[in-house]
């Protein structure tokens, strides 16, 4: 799904209007009335009170236009309009004028912190104060009732995006933003629903079709985009019935140091799990039982050194090669890395020990077959390249380290980024029972047996990162958040593959 720019979505409202020649305001209506549906659809007619919050533009005018259809179906709504300007739109008007016929409780005006009511943890908050319209940062005594809504910890709901949030900047440290439990959001995700710094504001998010033209949708650039089922469903390569072992690649992970063998132990067990043909090690000799016993399918080599990486082996011949998990980062294992990206010419995938020992030597990162795979966590990427000042300004920093290297680099997170020169793929599967030891091992199996099996590399590292969440999400499913195991995640890629042509979990299997 292409994630839009506020200028792209009020250019898509344009064209829908001309093209489907209906008016703003009937735009309005449809997109609202989706709103309504999906709170009526949950609350059910509970008699829970509503405050509606609304503005004074179009994101107020939604909010006016789901009050009359819940006051109209017997809920009990107060609507407050948040008067911080008299420049009221005309669709704000229009539905204003509406409310008239329906109800004789007219909306409370709330022009300072005198006219602020009282808000309870039970009550139902509506945000439809600011949504894609907000040009600067919310001030004076509207920040302070941002600040009373959340205080209050009451449920609250935001129309298209929590008051306070930009669609293309972070808003600042002590900027007042709505804290939405829930967000409803219209036709495209926006970035910042998706980045560290912003999404806690977002709560659980779902975006409503409310039918923008489609052809404009379709033809529009867009050089983000979330990826979610059908996306990665459409990247994947079904296998032959009449095939061999020779035809799903030959990976060789390349990793492990005294005391951190259990590293590539799970590397090679997820390139397996995602189907690679053959899967070899080289390890430390120290590591030789523990794998051998431990993944009876793998093959092992060793270097002469018993406790850490010196060399590679040169003349070994395989599909593709991953390398840093467990490495460490001696002198010696820089010169085991150094051999390794002077013999291979094919794109490699660089994880965890690799990725500091190229940030430590940076002439390595010249060597770098085009198109590798480079999986950096926040830190890792930091001494990468470099500090940043936010999120924005990370992926302009990623973006240009990518094009400089010509790497594909997967930032993993809350929702890892995969980026490849200015385009930029946002994960949407995962949860937080992945934030343990050995996860991102697992992750780089995936995509390095993915690379092995003729993946291009783009593909293999957004496949891979969605299928490694959606094993993830299947673990925390069967054994709750805090008993998933790097290993767990492992085990639960078949599901996950398997997932990619099935419809809509059920909801027992949600997170
Ligand atoms: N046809 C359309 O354009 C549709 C728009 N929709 C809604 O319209 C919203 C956008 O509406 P608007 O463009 O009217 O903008 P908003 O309602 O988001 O913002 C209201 C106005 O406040 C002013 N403003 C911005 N920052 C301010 C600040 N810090 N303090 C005080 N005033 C400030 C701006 O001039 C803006 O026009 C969307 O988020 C969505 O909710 C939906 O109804 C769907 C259809
Ligand atoms: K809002």
């Amino acid at each position: 799904m292409k994630i839009l720019t506020a200028e792209q979505l009020s250019e898509a409202d344009k064209r829908t209007i001309e093209r489907q020649n209906i008016t703003s305001e009937e735009l309005m209506e449809r997109a609202a009335t989706l709103v309504f549906n999906e709170i009526h659809n949950r609350l059910n007619g509970a008699p829970i009170p509503i405050k509606v919050f609304c503005g004074i533009g179009n994101n107020g005018g939604d909010g006016l236009v789901i009050a009359r259809h819940l006051i109209q179906h017997g809920y009990h709504v107060t609507i407050y309009v948040v008067n911080y300007s008299d420049k009221r739109s005309d669709d704000f008007l229009a539905n204003y004028e509406k409310l008239k016929s329906i109800t004789n409780d007219w909306p409370q005006l709330i022009k300072g912190e005198d006219n602020f009511p009282e808000i309870n943890t039970g009550d139902f908050v509506i945000d439809a104060m600011f949504g894609i319209g907000l040009n600067r940062p919310i001030e004076g005594w509207v920040a302070k009732l941002v600040g009373l809504i959340n205080d209050s910890k009451a449920f609250t709901l935001a129309i298209d995006m929590p008051s306070g949030l930009f669609s293309d900047k972070v808003p600042g440290n002590d900027a007042a933003v709505i804290e939405a439990d829930f967000t409803l959001s219209f036709q495209a995700p926006k970035l910042v629903f998706f980045l560290p710094e912003t999404m806690d504001y977002v709560g659980d998010l779902q975006i409503l079709d409310i039918g923008l033209d489609r052809e404009f949708l379709a033809e529009i650039k867009a050089p983000i985009h979330l990826i979610e089922k059908v996306e990665a469903a459409s990247l994947y390569k079904p296998r032959k019935t009449n095939s061999h072992k020779g035809d799903y690649g030959h990976v060789l992970i390349v990793g492990g140091s005294y005391g951190k063998i259990g590293s590539v132990l799970l590397t090679a067990t997820a390139a397996l799990k995602t189907g690679s043909g053959l899967c070899s090690l080289y390890i430390p000799e120290c590591g030789y039982n523990i794998v051998q016993t431990g993944l009876p399918e793998a093959m092992v080599l060793t270097d002469k050194d018993s406790e850490q990486l010196t060399t590679y082996p040169e003349d070994f011949e395989a599909d593709v090669v991953c390398f840093g998990m467990g490495a460490g980062t001696s002198q010696k294992t820089v010169g085991a890395l150094e051999d390794l990206l002077n013999s291979v010419k094919e794109p490699v995938v660089i994880d965890a020990d690799g990725l500091n020992i190229l940030s430590n030597n940076k002439k390595l990162l010249d060597l770098l077959p085009k198109d590798s795979v480079l999986t950096p966590h926040p830190g890792e990427l930091k001494r990468l390249i470099g500090e940043w000042q936010d999120d924005f300004d990370k992926l302009e920093k990623a973006k240009d380290f990518s094009k400089k290297y010509d790497v594909v680099l997967v930032i993993k997170g809350a929702h890892s980024f995969t980026i490849k020169g200015d385009e930029i793929y946002v994960n949407n599967s995962g949860n937080p029972g992945m934030a343990t030891a050995g996860s991102g091992d697992v992750l780089s199996g995936v995509i390095t047996s993915l690379l092995g099996q003729s993946y291009e590399p783009l593909s293999a590292a957004i496949l891979g990162v969605y299928l490694h969440g959606r094993s993830g999400d299947f673990a925390a499913s069967e054994l709750g958040y805090e008993s998933v195991l790097a290993g767990d995640i492992a085990q639960n890629i078949g599901k996950a593959v398997k997932d990619l042509f099935q419809s809509e979990m059920k909801d027992s299997e949600r997170n």
